[in-house]
């Protein structure tokens, strides 16, 4: 079973819907004079919720083939939660992703893995696929402990979820280290996590959800460390912040397969 190669820009909270307008068409046009081909790698964006129905309109109206999704959903179906967003407000948009359990959420919201767990079972439920997202700190990775900490967190994460549902799901291995620093984890740091989270599911589930399953690395990404992070077995994709926001490194990304994995 081939698993199709993921690009996902996660914007954090960068970029007005007017913002928006301008970086999705100038991200379509790019790919498309670069000649991307969409069989070759997914290419998704992760809009600011209140950019998502605008870049809904781009990609529709003009029939992109990049994705779009939301960084993150409620745990609750609906009701008095201020603030939140629901899997179904989500759904209506049409979209395709949602990232759940980013770090950046973990440490400045404190969100547990339990409530984690809950988002992704509430995606799962609304029909947008989460990007279920772990990694250590630099403290866990000096103490040599980087493995079993996103174990952990994947085995909270994917708590009742069906093996069937596990195989069409995406986890994104981020170590906090990583993210936003310029410091690259070694493709071997990428595939020694990535590769034992699939591992994990094969035990956990199935050995066809372990073979279906998309594992992201996500950290510092750059179009001149995608190709030899993309080399490793085990990795699926890119979840990439900051070079997201700037169209030629992000398409050059979306187009690793043509670039020399240094
Ligand atoms: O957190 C990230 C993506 O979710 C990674 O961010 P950077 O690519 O800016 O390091």
């Amino acid at each position: 079973m081939t698993r199709k190669p993921l690009m996902a820009g996660n914007w954090k909270m960068n970029l007005t819907h007017v913002e928006a307008t301008g970086l999705v068409q100038k991200l379509a046009w790019t790919l498309s004079d670069k000649r991307w081909d969409p069989e070759r790698s997914e290419v998704v964006v992760l809009p600011p919720f209140t950019d998502l129905r605008t870049v809904q309109t781009l990609v529709e109206g003009d029939r992109l083939k990049i994705g779009y999704g939301a960084q993150d959903v409620s745990a609750h179906v609906k009701g008095a939660y201020t603030g939140e967003v629901s899997v179904e407000m989500l759904a209506k948009l049409n979209c395709g992703y949602v990232t759940v359990g980013h770090s950046e959420r973990r440490e400045y919201h404190h969100e547990s893995d339990a409530l984690v767990n809950a988002k992704t079972l509430r995606a799962l439920s609304g029909g947008v696929t989460p990007i279920v997202c772990v990694g250590e700190g630099l403290d866990v990775r000096q103490e040599g402990e980087q493995v079993p900490h996103c174990l952990a967190q994947v085995r909270a994460a994917l708590t009742d979820v069906s093996p069937e549902q596990v195989a069409g799901l995406v986890i994104a291995y981020e170590p906090v280290w990583a993210i936003g620093t310029g410091e690259v984890a070694t493709p071997a740091d990428a595939q020694e996590v990535c590769g034992a989270i699939r591992t994990l599911i094969g035990e956990l589930h199935t050995p066809e959800a372990a073979e279906s399953v998309r594992v992201l690395y996500g950290g510092s990404v750059k179009s001149g460390s995608v190709a030899a992070i993309m080399a490793q077995p085990d990795v699926d994709g890119c979840l990439v912040g900051g070079a997201s926001l700037q169209v030629d490194e992000f398409a050059a990304i979306a187009r690793f397969y043509d670039l020399p994995a240094v």
